[in-house]
C-alpha cells in the first residue's frame, strides 16, 4: 500500500499560454481510491499521467512514499503502478492468457508454474473464468471482457498504484455497472491506491473515497463524495456534482443530519414498536424503508455500539432535504 503525494505540480505544454496543471497539491491515502473529474481540459489526464512519468511535469514534485518519481527511472517506475485506458491494446495474437502472462513476466522471479497459476488467479479476480477464457484471443471477447483482460493485465506485477483513465468510458451502461462492482469487490481484497479520471459523476460518488475537481488545470476542491455534495466549494462544483440532485442527495448523504435535526420529541411508546435501520443508512435508504413498511419512524442504530441513536420520520427527512437546500443556496450565493 502506498502514498501518492501532489506537490505544487505543474504542467506547461510548450507552445501554450496557461499551464495545463497549474501547481495542483493533495494527497491520495494509501489504500483509497481518488476520482479525477472536472470539464473536459481541466487536466485530469495530465494529471495523471504525470504519475507513471508519460509526461513530464514542468514544476513541482510528485511522491510515492515519499519518494519522488522524478529520481526514478521511469521503466522500473511503470513496472510498479498499473494502468488501465479505455483502449485496452491487448494483443491480437496472443490468448488472453499470454497477453495477462507477458505483463506478469516483468514482474520477473516467477516459475514457469507459478506464473500459470498466477495468471489463472488473475482471470478468476477480474470475473473471467480461466478454463473459459485462458485460451481464447482478443477477438472472441467482447468489449467488457477486454476491458477485464485490461484490468487483470494491469494487476499482474502487482503493482501498489493504479492509474485508471476512463477505462469504463466505452462500455454499455449495464457492463459499466457491472465493472464498476468488480472494481469495488476487487478493491477490497487487494487495497491499491487508485488514482481514477471519469467523466461520469455517478462512477465518481460510486467508487471514489475521495473526489478531486478540476478547473482549467486547478484544483478547486477535494473531498469525499458527501462533502462535495453538502458543501460544493462554489457554483461550479455544485454544478458538476449536481449538488440539487435530489435523487444523489438522498443516495449519498447519511441519516444522521436528519437525526440531529430532531423532528420532535419522541418516544418508542409514541409509535410503539418501529422497524430499525444502521446510522450508516443513506437518506434514500430510510425514505425507501419508511415507504416499505408503511412505518410512522424507524429507530436508528449503531451498528457498533448497538445503541439506539434517535428516530427518522418522513417529516424529518423532509426537513432534512428543505436543510440542505437552504445551505447551499447560501453557500453558492456567497461565493459566487
Ligand atoms: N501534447 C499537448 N500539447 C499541448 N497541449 C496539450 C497537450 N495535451 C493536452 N494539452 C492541453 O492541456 C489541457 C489539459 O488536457 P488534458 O487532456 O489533461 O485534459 P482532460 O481534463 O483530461 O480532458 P478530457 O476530459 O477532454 O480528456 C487541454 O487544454 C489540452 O488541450
Amino acid at each position: 500500500m502506498t502514498t501518492i503525494v501532489f506537490n505544487q505540480i505543474t504542467k506547461r505544454y510548450p507552445g501554450t499560454d496557461t499551464p495545463a496543471v497549474d501547481a495542483v497539491t493533495f494527497e491520495v491515502p494509501e489504500g483509497s481510491t481518488c476520482m479525477l473529474v472536472g470539464t473536459s481540459g481541466s487536466g485530469k489526464t495530465t494529471l495523471l499521467r504525470m504519475v507513471n512519468r508519460l509526461i513530464e511535469p514542468s514544476s513541482g514534485e510528485i511522491l510515492i512514499d515519499g519518494k519522488n518519481v522524478l529520481q526514478e527511472d521511469p521503466i522500473q517506475l511503470r513496472r510498479r503502478i498499473g494502468y488501465v485506458i479505455q483502449q485496452v491494446g491487448l494483443f491480437p495474437h496472443l490468448t488472453i492468457a499470454e497477453n495477462v502472462r507477458v505483463t506478469a513476466e516483468i514482474a520477473g522471479g516467477w516459475s514457469k508454474q507459478r506464473l500459470k497459476q498466477r495468471v489463472d488467479e488473475l482471470l478468476e479476480l477480474v470475473g473471467l473464468p480461466p478454463d473459459e477464457y485462458r485460451k481464447r484471443f482478443p477477438r472472441q471477447l467482447s468489449g467488457g471482457q477486454q476491458q477485464r483482460v485490461g484490468l487483470a493485465r494491469a494487476l499482474a506485477t502487482d503493482p501498489a498504484i493504479l492509474l485508471m483513465d476512463e477505462p469504463f468510458g466505452a462500455l454499455d451502461a449495464i457492463t459499466r455497472a457491472r465493472m464498476q462492482e468488480e472494481l469495488l469487490r476487487i478493491q477490497k481484497d487487494v487495497h491499491k491506491t487508485i488514482l481514477f479520471v471519469s467523466h461520469d459523476m455517478e462512477e465518481a460518488f460510486k467508487l471514489g473515497d475521495q473526489i478531486a475537481v478540476l478547473s482549467q488545470g486547478k484544483l478547486v476542491q477535494l473531498g469525499t463524495p458527501v462533502e462535495l455534495l453538502a458543501q460544493p466549494a462554489n457554483g461550479f462544483v455544485g454544478q458538476l456534482v449536481g449538488a440539487d440532485n435530489i435523487l444523489r442527495q438522498l443516495q449519498y448523504l447519511p441519516i444522521s443530519h436528519a437525526l440531529a435535526n430532531k423532528p420532535e420529541a419522541v418516544s418508542s411508546a409514541h409509535w410503539g414498536d418501529v422497524p430499525e435501520l444502521s446510522t450508516e443508512a443513506t437518506l434514500l435508504d430510510a425514505l425507501l424503508q419508511l415507504l416499505a413498511t408503511n412505518a410512522p419512524a424507524l429507530s436508528a442504530k449503531d451498528p457498533q455500539t448497538k445503541q439506539h441513536t434517535g428516530y427518522i420520520t418522513l417529516d424529518s427527512l423532509n426537513r432534512e432535504i428543505s436543510h440542505i437546500r437552504q445551505e447551499q443556496n447560501s453557500t453558492v450565493e456567497s461565493r459566487i
